[in-house]
């Protein structure tokens, strides 16, 4: 038997051999045959160990990114490495609610899929430069490594790889913090922290349960947007960019904003909050159209005031040149010319595009919702179906509309005032938001029959004033009418006068003249006899 000694000895010749022959190989092999030999080397290899392994780098291309595909494993790989690893590493990612918990480096879990074992392990390559870094990242060179035998080969690179990469994006998605977004203007789009959008936390509210409409129509609108939300295949079977978009109008106060909040809340989008007015051009439309990320509603506010899209250029040369007649000076000219640079260049075929042009087709999923007080103001092209999909209606308070604010507001389901307040909002205009106004307790005081009582005297009063209006306006109309009348008359009149007779008007009103002086001499005559 070989004693400790003699192990370690042996061991240590096999180690000088090897080391030796290393040296010849890489002194005296011919460079030719070298490509040979190793393809031989790696097949013997693979005899010994039928194993393949994938890497999955965290930065990728110019090492500026995280890799979309590392953060999906990593997100992947979380449910398990709480489960199986002994070092774990705890991390808030950006745009999560929760904390990660993935695995440290060189630890190793296992997966399994379709009844096929693989290894997943962490790794980090550590750089042996001692220079500092400007962006420390470089210097953190993370991958994940999967291990499978060689004969699944198929099932993992065509299955389980978007597999994984699938559940990673969802998880994502189901925990993520969502956003709301404005536009900058252009002059923030330079330099290191360049960025198009600025974005706050999405908190909203508002859901579909608070949203007070007829139960019926607002089902409608829940599926449609659950539909659309499931539809990727069938979007890409019939040709369309996977999009949609809904037209929103009605009176101030009726909804039309608390609607897209519900509607981002229920699908769990990002809005993004364009404020056409700030947009120079529409090259620079396009290019925030392409930084929208998908699962988004893209929403442009009183589309019909946010830009005169077809009158705009007839009335700023109008408004110059009346300008320019009032101050001709040079100062007042340069500064003109200042604001009109500022001014917003975007045209109506250029949101045109932007709806369903074919830029519109990259990120997918995403909603465009146009909100208006006035759909009548709008161009047919903007609205029509293809562009905004859907148009929906938010109209003044009705009595199922106002059932919903009164289990939000005051939590009641029926009162014995219920009857009196449907009558009268049947007879009477009064938006959601003015109902809900009135519901709102003022003070800790104020109960349900106080707040009920308050609508009812608002919505009297409501009635009162559209009344007092509407008889405004009828008198208003009246005079109108009558004084249109007088006018016709006395044309008809002058007609028919110089028809018989063929005495004009003036001829007549002499003719008058002299009779009145006639009369005024006989009775000055009869004065003096007196
Ligand atoms: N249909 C509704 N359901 C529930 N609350 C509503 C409804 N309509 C209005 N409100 C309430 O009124 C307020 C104003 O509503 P919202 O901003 O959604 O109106 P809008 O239609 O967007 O008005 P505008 O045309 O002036 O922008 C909201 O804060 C909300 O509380
Ligand atoms: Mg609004």
């Amino acid at each position: 038997m070989m004693t400790m000694a003699e192990t370690w000895g042996s061991l240590g010749s096999a180690m000088a051999g090897i080391m030796f022959v290393w040296a010849m190989y890489q002194n005296y092999f011919p460079y030719e045959l070298r490509g040979p030999l190793k393809r031989y080397v790696e097949k013997l290899k693979s005899i010994i160990y039928p194993y393949i392994q994938i890497t999955f780098h965290e930065y990728q291309g110019d090492g500026f990114e995280r890799s979309k595909a590392y953060m999906s494993i990593e997100r992947y790989l979380d449910k398990n490495s709480s489960k199986q690893a002994k070092r774990l590493k705890a991390t808030v990612v950006q745009d999560s609610e929760s904390i990660v918990l993935s695995m440290q480096d060189h630890e190793e879990i296992t997966d399994e899929f379709q009844g096929i074992k693989l290894w997943w392990a962490s790794s980090q390559d550590i750089p042996i430069k001692q220079s500092i870094s400007f962006y420390p990242r470089e210097d953190e060179k993370r991958y994940f490594t999967l291990t499978f035998h060689q004969r699944y080969r198929k099932i993992i690179t065509e299955e389980y790889l978007k597999h994984v990469l699938n559940e990673g994006k969802a998880i994502t998605v189901r925990e993520r913090q969502r956003k709301l977004y404005t536009n900058n203007k252009n002059e923030s789009w330079v330099g290191f922290r360049r960025s198009m959008w600025s974005h706050v936390l999405f908190e909203h509210p508002s859901s579909f349960d608070t949203l007070a409409m007829e139960p019926q129509k607002k089902q409608q609108i829940i599926d449609d947007l659950m539909t659309f939300s499931k539809s990727k295949e069938y979007y890409s079977k019939i040709g369309k960019a996977w999009k949609r978009g809904y037209l929103l109008y009605g009176p101030p106060g009726t909804g039309k904003s608390s609607m897209i909040a519900a509607m981002a809340n229920l699908l769990k989008y990002d809005v993004y909050d364009l404020e056409l007015t700030a947009v120079k051009d529409n090259t620079e439309l396009r290019k925030l159209l392409i930084e929208i990320s998908p699962k988004s509603i893209v929403v442009i506010e009183d589309i019909d005031c946010s830009l005169d899209l077809t009158g705009q250029r007839e009335n700023k040369k109008k408004k110059e040149k009346k300008e320019e007649e009032e101050k001709p000076d040079k100062e007042m000219k340069k500064k003109m010319e200042e604001s009109s640079n500022m001014e917003s260049k975007v045209t109506l075929s250029g949101l045109l595009n932007f709806i369903d042009g074919l830029w519109s087709a990259c990120g997918g999923e995403r909603l465009i919702v146009f909100t208006t007080n006035y759909v009548e103001k709008l161009d047919p092209a903007l609205i029509r179906r293809g562009r905004m999909d859907k148009h929906i209606e938010l109209s003044y308070c009705g009595f199922e509309a106002f059932k919903v604010l009164a289990k939000n507001y005051l939590n009641i389901d029926s009162h014995h005032l219920f009857g009196t307040i449907g009558r009268l909002l049947e007879e009477t205009n009064m938006t959601p938001a003015d109902v809900a106004e009135n519901l709102m307790p003022k003070s800790s005081e104020d109960d349900e029959e106080i707040c009920l009582e308050r609508l009812i005297k608002a919505i009297e009063m409501a009635k009162e004033e559209a009344a007092r209006f509407k008889a405004e306006e009828e008198e208003k109309e009246r005079l109108k009418k009558a004084e249109e009348e007088e006018k016709q008359r006395a044309v008809k009149e002058e007609i028919n006068s110089k028809e018989n007779g063929g005495n004009s008007a003036e001829e007549v009103k002499q003719n008058g003249d002299i009779n009145k002086i006639t009369t005024k001499e006989v009775k000055e005559k009869e004065n003096s006899k007196e």
